[in-house]
């Protein structure tokens, strides 16, 4: 290792504490609970310490004396001392690890739920599971189980060898030796142990995501016969992580038997060192017998010692990771009274440009909504359709400059990004075309994000969605099951709840992203009246594919790679716009 690649290791290592630290900071640990634990534990560790030598007084009193009960009494009382200190030691960590654990995947939760929409599409949500559960419970271990550990473990060391060099201090230099060995073997061994725990952290999140996304698209992987293909994949991964586990074990099983060398050969050498010195009488049988009560004692604990840097170098991917997804930036959901009436104010696009990763989607748009009116958006696939909702709903913002000027989303004169975001968005009304639901009741899905609506608000609600007599005629109305993401419910069903979720806002702005495209024509004609009911009295902005909704709205918008390159009425457009009259003839507008 060069100087260079020395300082910045060491750097990073520095870093990466620095991390767990602030993290478990974050967490507000009951100190007091972990300073009484440790504390307890040191005593407990002291008790440890005393032991040998209690045993080595009263094996020389045998010496000389017959052997009495009472003469075990200061032991057995010891021994009883330090079982009991230990009990209170682990529960105390216990609690405060269940605390840091608990803290910690309260304050990513809430991070999840606040983070920008970009965030989930740029992240599978296994691997958002994954840090949830798997690296919070590492983080959990390193500060209830392997720091205590190490500190009771480096106190145990220390305080056995001061003893020890006290008794003897020519045996005691046999015993040192296994302290060097221990670490030349340990230290290349935890490097590696370090790269393989965290490969098998990111197999398991990938795992994760991998199996989440599978049986969550089972009808897809049936219908198109891809059982054997998606066996296959899953089997990959597995055996990959099963590759993994076998270096793990390999690694293990070489450092076992190694350290059961080294503390052979210290056993044999102290055995047959002390021995000598106990026949020539220049030690007692009873400092040997506590020497090698020491020496049981210490080389696990130097085990421990040892492979600390191992298990930190476990959790360092883990905290990393966490560290770094709390410090990105929330949405701001804002000041709740800086906001405006949707239904009220022109919404204008001025000079937005917009690209997902600065890849333009849209190019320097300029147009604007009135208050009240509906608005198709139409135009061929991956126009930017749907992205221009996305920033209407202010999921995104334009963030592409043209002549070194970043455009502007208005609402009447002010700059949106200075409104409330809470307010923006519990304005608007967002029914998509394919509307999963939450697991729950068909209440609860009504409901979502309104919990004081009452049960007449929701039945009304449901009636103006069309969706009243279908609810009525399920065995328990509005408290029946929708199952996970709403599948024990048809397409039209679940499109009805969600227009009904729709209604039950009583939204100033209402967003329609194809809301009818993948239904049959007669629910489709049904939800339609319930649509056009719902638009009444609000300013609508629909992405049609449909002649229907096209030919109701007030104005349509041709959008073409990005930009606009018609707009009027159904029948302007049908006159002057050539590519509108084609979609149209060529029924892709039905
Ligand atoms: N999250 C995203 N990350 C990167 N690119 C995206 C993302 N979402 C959309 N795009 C890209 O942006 C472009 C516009 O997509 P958009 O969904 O706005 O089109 P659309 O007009 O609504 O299409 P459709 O009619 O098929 O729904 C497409 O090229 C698409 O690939």
């Amino acid at each position: 290792m060069t100087q260079s690649q020395k300082t910045h290791s060491t750097h990073s290592l520095n870093k990466r504490s620095t991390h767990l630290r602030a993290l478990i900071a974050q967490t507000r640990p009951s100190y007091w609970r972990l300073s009484l634990g440790l504390f307890i534990s040191l005593l407990s560790t002291s008790a440890s310490l005393v032991l040998p030598l209690i045993a080595q007084r009263l094996i020389d009193r045998l010496a000389h004396q017959t052997f009495s009960l009472s003469a075990l009494g200061p032991l057995a009382l010891l021994f009883l001392l330090s079982g009991v200190l230990s009990m209170m030691g682990m529960y105390l960590f216990g609690y405060v690890g269940n605390q840091i654990v608990a803290n910690l995947r309260k304050t990513l939760w809430a991070k999840y739920v606040h983070l920008p929409l970009s965030y989930f599409t740029d992240h599978s949500s296994g691997e958002s599971v994954s840090r949830l559960i798997n690296d919070t419970t590492l983080i959990k271990d390193v500060a209830t189980s392997y720091l205590p550990q190490f500190i009771s473990a480096v106190v145990m060391v220390t305080g056995s060898f001061v003893i020890l060099l006290w008794m003897d201090w020519h045996l005691t230099l046999v015993i040192l030796l296994a302290i060097p060995v221990t670490f030349l073997v340990m230290w290349p061994l935890g490097r590696l142990m370090g790269h393989i725990s965290k490969l098998t952290q990111d197999g398991l999140a990938n795992l994760n995501g991998y199996a989440e996304e599978v049986l969550s698209n089972m009808r897809l992987v049936k219908s198109a016969n891809a059982e054997a293909y998606e066996k296959n994949r899953g089997n990959q991964r597995i055996d990959g992580l099963f590759n993994l586990g076998m270096r793990e074990t390999r690694l293990f099983s070489i450092i076992n038997p190694i350290m059961s060398i080294v503390m052979m050969v210290i056993i044999i050498g102290v055995i047959s060192y002390g021995g000598a010195l106990v026949r020539q009488n220049v030690m007692t049988s009873g400092t040997f017998v506590a020497f090698l009560l020491y020496l049981f004692q210490v080389v696990p604990q130097i085990t421990t010692v040892a492979s600390f840097g191992n298990q930190m170098q476990r959790v360092n991917g883990a905290t990393t990771r966490v560290y770094d997804l709390l410090q990105l930036a929330s949405e701001q959901l804002g000041d709740r009274h800086a906001t405006v009436a949707l239904n009220k104010i022109p919404l204008t696009f001025r000079d937005v440009s917009f690209g997902y990763d600065k890849r333009p989607v849209l190019h320097n748009l300029n147009f604007t909504f009135q208050p009240g009116r509906v608005y198709a958006l139409v135009g061929p696939s991956g126009g930017g359709k749907t992205t221009i909702l996305s920033i209407i709903e202010r999921y995104y913002y334009p963030n592409i400059r043209q002549a070194d000027k970043l455009g502007r989303f208005m609402a009447g004169d002010q700059n949106v990004a200075s409104l409330s975001l809470s307010q923006w968005r519990q304005q608007i009304g967002y029914v998509a075309q394919e509307n999963s639901l939450i697991t729950g009741t068909i209440a609860d899905n009504v409901r979502y994000g309104l919990s004081n609506a009452t049960d007449e608000a929701i039945w009304s609600a449901l009636a103006a969605a069309d969706a009243a007599n279908f609810v009525r005629q399920t065995e328990h109305g509005l408290a029946t099951q929708v199952g996970e993401s709403g599948l024990k419910l048809s397409g039209g069903q679940r499109q009805r709840i969600a227009i009904a979720r729709a209604f039950l806002r009583n939204p100033k702005l209402l967003i329609l992203d194809e809301a009818t495209a993948s239904l049959d024509s007669n629910t489709e004609a049904h939800i339609q009246v319930a649509l056009t009911r719902l638009m009444h009295d609000r300013t609508t902005l629909i992405s049609a594919h449909r002649l229907a909704t096209v030919q109701q709205a007030d104005e349509i918008l041709f959008i073409q790679q990005g930009r606009i390159t018609g707009r009027g009425t159904h029948a302007q457009l049908y006159r002057t716009h050539e590519l509108y009259r084609e979609f149209v003839d060529h029924q892709i507008i039905k």
